[in-house]
């Protein structure tokens, strides 16, 4: 038997959601590709829909380094649709996970099992007793916050728009486009808008906003920083981040960059199934004339807004591919009929889903446009492909990402708090028509900023390669 008692070897814990589990599996798998042991932290709830919805099994056995463990009790598992019931999650995260983390943390664990101790942790960027655990045990600790690096740097400058009172908004009305001084390199375009909605609230002590605040402020006690986003891209926001945190490795975007070093297709990490038909579907439809509408894991919709939405696409006259989760609708018992014209539009040009394969849609041909609530990896996924977005921001990160796509990158339209059928139909139609030369051609140039970070020599690549050096250097005899 291989002697491993001197390998290093990872523990990745991400948060249980979606968008978390998605990327940091996808940093698992290139991990595993550098010969590195990886135990990778999750619920049962979330092990077993990996499993019944994505190829994580099959793709995974073929690396004899890998071991999901699976937390022993349950979680709190509704949709954590709001900032409330996310702290709600976060906090029962913590009773049930503390005690296990401890206990595979301790140097003879893994002993009988023949896996060496782990040396080094990679936490999902807001588990911060993680690094409690850590300093405990002397373990290396590195945080992977899963959203942008604009979206990190405002949340971490929270604390002095607090102190200049740019927080709470408190004036009778409350102007939402009253300019934010207060974040560095963003004095010339950020709006009370833009900022993360956990902003909005009028009370600074609520759990939500708490939570996050409490959790991004521990950041800086991380031996490292990883963000999924590259150099390009968010250059000077990174800049600004560093004179907190010197050690960022910037290793986006994620899910391309692990296609390019397995020089294979897209792989899944799906939590629901995906529904491959719409991509026959796709097949049948003329280049760059679908507009994929997908709001990600958690956003909810209200039947109204729902109908706004579905009334201005269909107005606009343009083919939609549209994800619709079975449970993304939050009023499901308000009876109004979904009107026929409705139904009538999408069987003639329209295709519905519960999930999709979105990586792939994206890089279809027929998609000329991306509706998107701005998720972090939904955004990355469409720069990648070079597909100019419409931004509804739902929550959380989404207002920044939004206002980056519009106001600094120029690669689409941001209709932030607003979803009226004119409005939705006039902006498809900007998208794929009026400005779509325009957005287009932005969306090619940094597309290939995107492409050449991964390559031989590119940013991200080096970041990554850095990353590895640094877990390899955990290992202590
Ligand atoms: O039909 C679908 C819809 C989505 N996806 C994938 O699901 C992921 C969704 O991630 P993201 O776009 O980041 O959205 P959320 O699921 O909402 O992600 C949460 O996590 C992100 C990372 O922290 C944050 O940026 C978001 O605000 C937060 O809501 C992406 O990889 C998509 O490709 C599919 O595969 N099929
Ligand atoms: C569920 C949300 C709370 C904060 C998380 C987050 C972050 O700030 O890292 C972004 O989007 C959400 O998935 C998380």
């Amino acid at each position: 038997m291989a002697d491993t008692t001197m390998a290093p070897h990872v523990v990745i814990f991400p948060f249980p959601a979606q968008g978390h589990v998605n990327s940091m599996l996808k940093l698992a798998e290139l991990l595993c590709l550098a010969g590195i042991h990886v135990t990778f932290l999750v619920s049962i709830d979330i092990h077993k829909r990996l499993v019944r919805n994505s190829d994580v099994e099959s793709r995974f056995t073929s690396y004899s380094t890998f071991k999901f463990e699976t937390l022993p009790s349950e979680i709190y598992q509704d949709n954590p649709h709001t900032n409330d019931l996310v702290a709600f999650l976060h906090n029962s995260l913590k009773v049930a996970a503390k005690p296990f983390l401890r206990e595979l943390l301790k140097r003879d664990h893994y002993h009988e099992a023949n896996r060496p101790p782990i040396t080094c942790i990679i936490a999902d960027g807001i588990i911060s007793f993680a690094i409690d655990l850590a300093e405990e045990l002397g373990v290396s600790v590195i945080y992977f916050r899963t959203i942008s690096a604009c979206a990190f740097w405002a949340y971490f400058c929270i604390p002095q728009l607090m102190e200049a009172e740019e927080l709470p908004f408190t004036d009778v009305g409350c102007d939402m486009d009253v300019p934010i001084k207060n974040v560095k390199g963003m004095e010339s375009f950020l709006r009370r808008r833009d900022l993360p909605d956990f902003c909005r609230a009028s009370d600074l002590s609520s759990t939500g906003f708490t939570m996050v605040l409490t959790e991004t402020q521990q950041t800086p006690r991380a031996h490292g920083l990883i963000l999924n986003t590259f150099e390009d891209l968010e250059g000077p926001i990174l800049s600004q981040i560093r004179t907190h945190c010197p050690n960022v490795y910037t290793i986006g975007p994620l899910h391309a960059h692990l296609k390019a070093r397995l020089a294979a297709k897209s792989s899944s990490n799906s939590l629901w199934e995906e529904d491959g038909n719409c991509i026959k579907w796709l097949d049948e439809q003329p280049s760059r004339s679908v507009i994929f509408v997908s709001f990600g894991s958690i956003t909810v919709l209200t039947k109204n807004q729902l109908l706004e939405f579905w009334h201005g696409i269909v107005n606009s006259s343009k083919r939609f591919l549209w994800v619709m989760r079975p449970e993304y609708i939050i009023d499901q018992d308000d009876a109004s009929k979904i009107p026929l014209e409705l139904e009538k539009a999408t069987k003639e040009r329209g295709y519905m889903v519960n999930w999709a394969p979105q990586e792939q849609v994206l890089a279809h041909n027929a998609i000329g446009g991306f509706l998107t609530h701005s998720g972090w990896n939904s955004t990355l996924e469409s720069i990648f492909e070079g597909v100019p977005m419409i931004c509804w921001p739902f929550f959380a990160d989404q207002q920044m990402n939004s206002r980056f796509v519009e106001e600094v990158w120029k690669l689409g339209i941001d209709i932030k708090d607003t979803c009226d059928r004119a409005i939705v139909e006039k902006k498809v139609r900007e998208l794929m028509e009026v400005r779509s030369e325009e957005l287009l051609k932005k969306a090619n140039t940094m597309a290939k900023l995107a492409r050449d970070s991964i390559g031989e020599g590119g940013s991200s690549s080096l970041n990554l390669d850095r990353l590895i050096q640094h877990i390899k250097a955990t290992v202590t005899p």
